[in-house]
C-alpha cells in the first residue's frame, strides 16, 4: 500500500499521527508552564540565600544550595524532555506494528525517541532501543518473540508498517509482510549526502539490529565490506548501550579511538541526533603521545604511508611488515622478561652495620613490577626500611635512610626507554630493523612497541583507565602490538571494526582474525551486504579487489566513466568540467580522492585557480584538517577513508600511479566513497586495475 489516496487506512493513520501530535502539543504545553515555574523557584531561592545570608548559619547556607542545585536539576531534566518532544514534533514515529500475546493486537509505534504522554499516563510511542522494538527489526508478520527484561515475550506480529513522516506528515507509508529489502530503505540510500553521517534507525536490517543490541561480547569485532553500516551500526550501538544500561553507562563512560579530526567531525551528529550526548574521541596518535607522557617526538601514520608511497623503500616495508607479525609481538615479550630480569642487579647490602642479602632485595624488587620504576625503588627501599626494624629491631637513622635509597637506585641498570628498545633489536640479531625518521623522531612502526615495553617495564599513566566501553574504527590499520596495548589499557568492553580490503598500508594491516588473538574474549561478526554505492559503481570496485562474499544492494545508477585525456592539462580540464556538472546539480558532496597529497594539491590548485569556474566551496583535506564540510572535497584515499561522497572523481588512474597492491586498495577505498555517480580521469596508460573495469 503505496498510494498517497486517502484509503481508509491511510485516514486513520493521518488521524492517529494528529491525535499524538496534539498530545505531544499539550505536553509540550504543560511542560512549558512547569518549566517557567522551576525558573522562577531557582529565582526565589538565590535571591532568599543571597538577602538571607547574614542569617544563616553553615548548615543552612549548604541545604539552601542543595536545593537550589536540586531545582536545577529538575528543570535540566524538563529541558531534556523538552527537546525530545520538540524533534517528535516533526517526525513522532517511523514504524507500526500490531502485536498479539494471546488476546487482541495492540498497535505498537516505533520513533527516535519514547514518548510517554505525562498527561494521560499512556506511552504512546516506543524508543527504537526498548526490548519490544527489536519486533520491529527482526520480524515480518507472523510469530514473533522478544526478549523483556522478564524474559522471553513471545506473540504475533498481525501488520507492520513504514512511515516517514517530515514536519508533521505522513510523506510515505509502506505495509510490508515480505522482507525489509525495501522501498524505504532504497529511498533513504538514493538521496543526496547530508553534512555529515545520519542515524538509520528507520531502516536497521536484521543483521545489524544483532550486533546493535548484542550486550554480552566483551569484545566485538566486525569485519564488514565497504559500505555495509559498520560505523554507522557502532555508533548506533552505543546508544542502544547507554540506553541499555543507562543506570552504569554515560556518554563521558565511552571513548572512540578514530582515524583523524575529519573523521571525528564526520560522526559527531549521529549520537546526538538519537538524543545522546557527544562521546570522547581520541586519535592512536595523541593517544600514543599521552602513554609516553609527550616525551618523544615521532613520525605520524600519515607521514609512514606516504613515505609508503612515494619512496619505494624495501628495507623500510621490510621494518614495517615485521613490526606488523604475531612473531614480533612474541618476541618483544620475551625481551622485556628478559630486561626485567637483569634490570635489577641485586647485591648484599650493610646498612648500619646490618646485613640485607641480595636474595631479599631481589624479592621486593620483582614483587612490585606493576609500579613505574621511580615508585617501584621507592617502595623497594621502604619496605626493606620496615624489614629491618622488625628484623633487627632498628630504627634507620635519615643518613642510612639516604644511604639504603642510594644503594637501592645503583642496583638498577639505568637506560632511557629508548635505549632499552632499540637493544631489542641487538638482543634480536637484528639491529637493522631500527631506524630514527626524519628530525630524530622515531619512526610510527617503533611508536607503540615502545609503549608496550614502558608498560611492561615502567607502568604508564592514562586518563582514560576509567572507561567503560571503547570503539575502535578502521581496525584493519592497526598492528598486534597496537591491540595488545589497548587490551592492557583497556579492560573495558570494546567494539572494534573494519575492512580487511580497506588497508591503506597492506605492511602493517590487522585482519579479524589477528585482532582476535591478541584481544582474547572477543567474538567475531561478518558484513558482506553493501548499502552505499549503486550497483554499478559496486560492482565496478568488485573488479579492483574482488570479495566473492560482497552482496550488493540492488539500486541502479549510472555507469562510472572513465575518461581520459590526451594531456595532464586536459584532465585536469576534464576533471574542473566535472566539478562544474557537480555544482550545478542537486548533489551535496563531491569528493576528488587522490592517491597522494601532492597530487591532491596540484588538483585543489587547479580548481582553485578559477580557470576552471568559481568553486564557491571547495576545500583541501590535510593531515591537519579538522572539519568534514559539504562541497568540492580533495583529499587522499587514506584520509578519505570512512567518509563518503555523492559523487567522487578519482584522477591519474594511470598504470604508473596505481601499480602495487597497496595502490590497489587505495584505489579500491577511493572508488568506494561514491554514492551516486564515480568518474576515472587518467592522461596515460590505465592501470590495469581497470583493465576488466
Ligand atoms: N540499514 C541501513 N539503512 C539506511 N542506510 C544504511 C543502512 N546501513 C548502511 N547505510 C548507509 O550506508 C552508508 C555506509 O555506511 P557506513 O559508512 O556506516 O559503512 P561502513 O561499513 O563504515 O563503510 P566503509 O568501511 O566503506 O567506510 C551510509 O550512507 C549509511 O547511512
Amino acid at each position: 500500500m503505496n498510494q498517497k489516496a486517502d484509503t481508509p487506512e491511510r485516514a486513520a493513520e493521518r488521524r492517529q499521527l494528529d491525535h499524538t501530535l496534539e498530545r505531544i502539543e499539550a505536553n509540550l504545553a504543560e511542560l512549558e508552564g512547569r518549566l517557567a515555574d522551576y525558573a522562577e523557584d531557582i529565582q526565589a531561592q538565590k535571591e532568599y540565600l543571597w538577602t538571607s545570608r547574614d542569617e544563616m548559619d553553615h548548615i543552612e547556607k549548604i541545604s539552601a544550595r542543595e536545593s537550589i542545585e536540586q531545582a536545577v536539576m529538575t528543570g535540566d531534566n524538563a529541558l531534556a524532555r523538552r527537546r525530545k518532544l520538540e524533534k517528535l514534533r516533526h517526525s513522532p514515529y517511523f514504524g507500526r506494528f500490531d502485536f498479539a500475546r494471546g488476546g487482541k493486537a495492540e498497535p505498537v509505534y516505533i520513533g527516535i525517541h519514547h514518548f510517554h504522554d505525562d498527561l494521560a499516563g499512556v506511552s504512546r510511542v516506543h524508543d527504537w532501543r526498548a526490548p519490544i522494538a527489536s519486533l520491529f527489526y527482526d520480524y515480518e508478520t507472523g510469530p514473533a518473540t522478544y526478549e523483556s527484561p522478564e524474559g522471553p515475550v513471545a506473540g504475533e506480529i498481525s501488520l507492520k508498517r513504514q512511515f516517514r513522516i517530515k514536519g508533521g506528515e505522513i510523506e510515505l507509508m509502506i505495509d510490508s509482510a515480505v522482507h525489509v529489502v525495501d522501498e524505504v530503505l532504497q529511498e533513504e540510500l538514493s538521496r543526496a549526502s547530508d553534512e555529515g553521517m545520519k542515524n538509520i534507525v528507520a531502516t536497521i536490517q536484521r543483521d545489524q539490529n544483532a550486533i546493535i543490541r548484542n550486550d554480552e561480547a566483551q569484545a566485538l569485532v566486525i569485519q564488514g565490506v565497504a559500505g555495509s553500516g559498520k560505523t554507522s551500526i557502532a555508533l548506533h550501538r552505543i546508544a542502544y548501550l547507554l540506553y541499555r544500561f543507562k543506570d552504569s553507562l554515560s556518554s563521558e563512560d565511552i571513548l572512540i579511538i578514530s582515524p583523524n579530526q575529519v573523521f571525528s567531525d564526520y560522526i559527531a551528529n549521529v549520537l546526538p541526533e538519537l538524543g545522546e550526548e557527544t562521546v570522547n574521541q581520541v586519535g592512536m596518535e595523541e593517544l600514543a603521545d599521552e602513554l609516553l607522557d609527550g616525551q618523544y617526538r615521532f613520525e605520524s601514520f600519515f607521514e609512514q604511508t606516504t613515505a609508503l608511497l612515494e619512496k619505494d623503500d624495501e628495507a623500510m616495508k621490510a621494518r614495517l611488515r615485521y613490526k606488523a607479525s604475531p612473531d614480533f609481538l612474541t618476541e618483544l615479550d620475551r625481551y622485556a622478561g628478559h630486561v626485567e630480569a637483569n634490570r635489577f642487579a641485586a647485591e648484599d647490602l650493610w646498612i648500619a652495620r646490618r646485613l640485607v642479602p641480595a636474595w631479599l632485595l631481589e624479592e621486593v624488587f620483582r614483587k612490585h613490577r606493576h609500579l613505574p620504576t621511580n615508585e617501584r625503588l621507592k617502595q623497594v627501599s621502604w619496605e626493606i626500611e620496615r624489614k629491618i626494624g622488625n628484623q633487627y629491631n632498628y630504627d634507620l637513622e635519615p643518613e642510612e635512610r639516604k644511604q639504603l635509597k642510594a644503594a637501592v637506585k645503583t642496583m638498577l641498570r639505568q637506560a632511557t626507554l629508548r635505549e632499552t628498545y632499540k637493544g631489542f633489536y641487538d638482543w634480536l640479531g637484528r639491529p637493522e630493523l631500527f631506524r630514527t625518521a626524519s628530525r630524530g623522531r622515531l619512526e610510527y612502526a617503533d611508536v607503540f612497541p615502545l609503549i608496550y615495553l614502558k608498560m611492561r617495564l615502567e607502568g604508564v599513566r592514562s586518563r582514560w583507565r576509567e572507561v567503560k566501553h571503547l570503539l575502535i574504527d578502521e581496525m584493519q590499520d592497526y598492528t598486534p602490538v597496537q591491540y595488545a596495548v589497548i587490551g592492557r589499557l583497556f579492560s573495558c568492553k570494546k567494539t572494534i571494526l573494519g575492512d580487511a580490503f580497506q588497508s591503506v598500508n597492506p605492511y602493517s594491516a590487522s585482519k579479524a582474525e589477528e585482532i582476535r588473538r591478541v584481544l582474547r574474549q572477543s567474538s567475531c561478526v561478518t558484513l558482506n551486504k553493501s548499502y552505499r554505492s549503486s550497483l554499478e559503481i559496486t560492482r565496478f570496485a568488485q573488479r579492483i579487489s574482488p570479495n566473492p562474499e560482497l552482496e550488493a544492494i540492488e539500486r541502479h545508477g549510472e555507469e562510472p566513466a572513465v575518461l581520459k585525456a590526451r594531456t595532464r592539462k586536459a584532465e585536469l580540464a576534464t576533471i574542473g568540467e566535472l566539478a562544474r556538472d557537480f555544482a550545478a546539480s542537486e548533489h551535496n558532496t563531491l569528493g576528488i580522492v587522490c592517491k597522494t597529497q601532492k597530487q591532491a594539491r596540484k588538483v585543489f590548485e587547479a580548481l582553485e585557480s578559477g580557470e576552471h569556474g568559481d568553486f564557491e566551496r571547495l576545500q583541501l583535506l590535510g593531515e591537519t584538517s579538522s572539519a568534514f564540510g559539504q562541497g568540492i572535497v580533495v583529499c587522499t584515499a587514506h584520509m578519505a577513508k570512512g567518509l563518503e561522497f555523492d559523487r567522487v572523481i578519482v584522477p591519474e588512474v594511470t598504470a604508473k600511479n596505481y601499480a602495487t597492491d597497496m595502490e590497489r586498495n587505495l584505489l579500491y577505498v577511493a572508488c568506494t566513497r561514491a554514492m551516486h555517480r564515480l568518474a576515472l580521469t587518467h592522461a596515460g596508460p590505465l592501470t590495469s586495475f581497470l583493465d576488466s573495469a
